[in-house]
């Protein structure tokens, strides 16, 4: 479980400190997928930041599995906008590097692990690439790759379809879905697209304009729902969501 309670971040400017987010309450069961919607500004980048240990000074408290979060004690992985690869390194080894760094020995079942996930999200003929040689979608489906192989306590994702097109954006949110079912990693990612919120969410937690708080949190009954749009609900969802945004992000 993650528990986030009163958590609120100030940046210092020159003499003066920027209230940037919070306070912000929030709790995150095993398995859970959160979507984070909110205007620019409001916090997102630096609520995954604190989520990801990059920022410590913060105030309010957050726990993961009962323990203040750090990064040396639980297993986070993040997943960038610009999806975060070694240039300098190939593909193979930029879904093992999180393994190395742990100094994790590669057993028989790590090894079917990572074949699995290779398989699954179709990399296995990219593995002696560069990243300078993939396209961006297969880009994507390497650091699919590594989140997963990483098996972490807790995923985290910046926007991580926007830099696709439509349909390889499509593809790569069906292959998420796909192999988050065989794993089920808890996880929490930032969208500005209301259709990814609904489709990749199992909630939608809505926030407030800069300093973000949460305004909302739903329930999504259309999580993981083939052919979303055409099904009824999805039009009263997205208009209530499209009316949020309406009303200044407020309900
Ligand atoms: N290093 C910093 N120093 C001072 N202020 C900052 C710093 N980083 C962010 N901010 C401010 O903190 C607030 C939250 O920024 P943040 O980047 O987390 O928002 P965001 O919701 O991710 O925005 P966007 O959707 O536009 O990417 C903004 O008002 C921003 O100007």
């Amino acid at each position: 479980m993650l528990e986030i309670d009163e958590l609120s971040v100030s940046y210092r400017s020159g003499k003066k400190m920027i209230h940037a987010l919070g306070p912000i309450n929030l709790k995150v069961a095993p398995g859970d997928i959160y979507a984070l919607i909110g205007p620019s500004g409001c916090g997102k980048s630096t609520f995954l930041h604190v989520l990801s240990d990059i920022i410590k000074d913060y105030t309010g408290q957050v726990t993961l599995n009962g323990e203040s979060l750090n990064s040396k004690k639980h297993d986070i992985g993040f997943i960038p906008q610009n999806f975060g690869l070694l240039p300098w390194k190939n593909v193979q080894k930029n879904c093992l590097l999180s393994l190395r760094i742990k100094k994790q020995r590669i057993d028989a079942s790590l090894t079917e692990r990572i074949d699995y996930i290779m398989n699954k999200l179709n990399i296995h003929s990219l593995k002696d690439r560069y990243p300078r040689e993939l396209s961006g979608g297969q880009k994507q489906r390497v650091a699919i790759a590594r989140a997963f192989i990483m098996n972490p306590d807790l995923l985290l994702m910046d926007e991580p379809f926007s830099a696709l097109d439509a349909l390889t954006r499509e593809e790569a949110q069906e292959l998420f879905i796909d192999i988050w079912n065989q794993y089920r990693t808890t996880t929490i990612f930032v969208t500005h697209s209301i259709e990814e919120a609904i489709y990749m969410g199992k909630k939608i937690a809505i926030l407030s304009h800069c300093p973000g708080t949460v305004v909302e949190v739903i329930d999504n009954p259309l999580f993981n729902t083939e052919n979303l749009r055409e099904n009824e609900e999805y039009l009263k969802l997205s208009t209530h969501l499209r009316n949020v945004v309406k009303k200044g992000w407020q309900i």
